[in-house]
């Protein structure tokens, strides 16, 4: 199973993707994302210059060292560049070890735990009744979660929310950073009338879950777990910047809504000691940053004896192949919780043919070996890459702000 070929393709069918394909000298090959939203060529420079070359005449099925090699053997540890390069080489290597197996992914790791994974929806309006509205839609689709997020009085644009009613939110929505603005003190005070009104309409069984995007303090994020306390959440997602996992010590002394963390994290190291310590309730670190498969089950396992659960991230800038690998990883690891579900475009879903499939608020793992996800190349060359930025924030007096 020697690897005799390994390239990209950067490709954008509605927005930007860089996809990794692992060819071995029998013919078999396998498919890895290595998409980091807005930093996209960083990556490829990563992968094409210190890492594809390196590649070649290893043997395809030693995953764990080709993992070491490219972790320890680099010297420069971690961080989102060198995660998401190792991330794309480690998914191509497992669908080609479940190819050769002839089986599918979630078999090789262990078989399934359950029969399908729960999912939530993003639902945004500009106000409120248009988030309600949005709720609507998508209990009629079947979801049994949604991740609620409206426009804020007297802010002129928020994350999450798409510019016109009814559009896709896409955060890299400009070629140079766009500028937003922020206020705490009225984020805060809306945010509790949000769920209100959510609960009310719509009763307690559906689970609502809320992206904060890592805009609070400490002492302003135990605030708000304590004020959505009687509207019972999912989850309260990237509260603070996590950096600092200590943070969580003082939010979790003051509140019972459940956090989530993650998705801007790439080792077990970011979570050792808010897992240790049981600050947290779910991790959100997705297959394409975290370290593949290989990394990833480490931090899951951790996480387990702390009944931490998965609930990884899931947004567009996430490829079908970084999607599909995660049906199969959600299917078997025992402590999972749920899938964020942001549909791609159907340009998206016609360059990378899929057989994952989304019914009733949920995803069905597929039976092809392999992680089940492929790459039309042909089809991706019409849709070349364009610059795309993620936004940056400052608060109403010019201070920049985290996004
Ligand atoms: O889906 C989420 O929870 C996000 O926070 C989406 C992120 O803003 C997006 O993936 C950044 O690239
Ligand atoms: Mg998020």
């Amino acid at each position: 199973m020697k690897i005799s070929d390994a390239y990209l393709i950067v490709s954008s069918p509605g927005r930007n993707f860089v996809t990794l394909k692992i060819v071995t000298e029998s013919g078999t090959y396998g498919i890895g994302d290595a998409t980091l939203n807005g930093r996209e060529m960083a990556v490829v420079a990563y992968l094409e210059e210190h890492v594809l070359p390196a590649l070649i005449g290893r043997d395809a099925s030693r995953i764990e060292d080709i993992w070491h090699y490219l972790y320890r053997g680099a010297y420069w540890r971690r961080g989102p560049v060198t995660m998401a390069a190792i991330s794309a080489v480690d998914l191509a290597l497992w669908d080609i070890k479940a190819k050769a197996a002839d089986m599918p992914l979630y078999q090789l790791l262990g078989g399934k735990s359950r029969e399908r994974v729960m999912t939530y929806a993003h639902c945004t309006g500009r106000d409120i009744e248009g988030c309600l509205d949005e709720v609507e839609r998508h209990i009629a689709l079947g979801y049994r979660a949604v991740r609620v997020q409206a426009g804020v009085p007297g802010i002129p644009t928020i994350y999450g929310v798409a510019k016109r009613e009814g559009e896709r939110y896409e955060p890299a929505d400009a070629e140079l950073p766009a500028e937003h603005v922020w206020s705490t003190e009225k984020y805060l005070n809306h945010v509790p009338k949000l769920f209100a009104a959510v609960r009310e309409r719509f009763g307690d069984d559906i689970h609502l879950l809320h992206d904060v995007h890592h805009r609070l303090t400490p002492i302003e994020a135990a605030r708000l777990g304590k004020a959505v306390e009687p509207y019972h959440l999912f989850w309260l997602e990237d509260c603070v910047p996590a950096e600092n996992q200590e943070s969580f010590r003082l939010i979790r002394q003051h509140t019972t809504t459940p956090l989530a963390v993650g998705e801007v994290f790439n080792s077990i190291h970011d979570y050792r000691e808010l897992l240790e310590n049981q600050w947290i309730d779910y991790i959100r670190t997705p297959l394409s940053h975290g370290g593949g498969i290989t990394h990833v089950r480490r931090i899951a396992d951790l996480a387990g004896l702390y009944h931490v659960r998965t609930g990884f991230h899931g947004p567009t800038d996430l490829s079908p192949v970084c999607l599909g690998a995660a049906v199969h990883f959600d299917t078997w690891v025992p402590n999972f919780g749920i899938q964020e579900h942001m549909p791609h475009t159907p340009e998206t879903d016609a360059v990378f043919p899929h057989d994952y499939r989304f019914e009733d608020g949920h995803f069905l793992v597929g039976e092809t070996p392999g992680h089940g996800v492929d790459i039309d190349e042909a089809l991706a060359k019409q849709y070349p890459y364009k610059r795309a930025s993620l936004p940056v924030n400052r608060l109403e007096d010019g201070t920049l702000w985290h996004w």
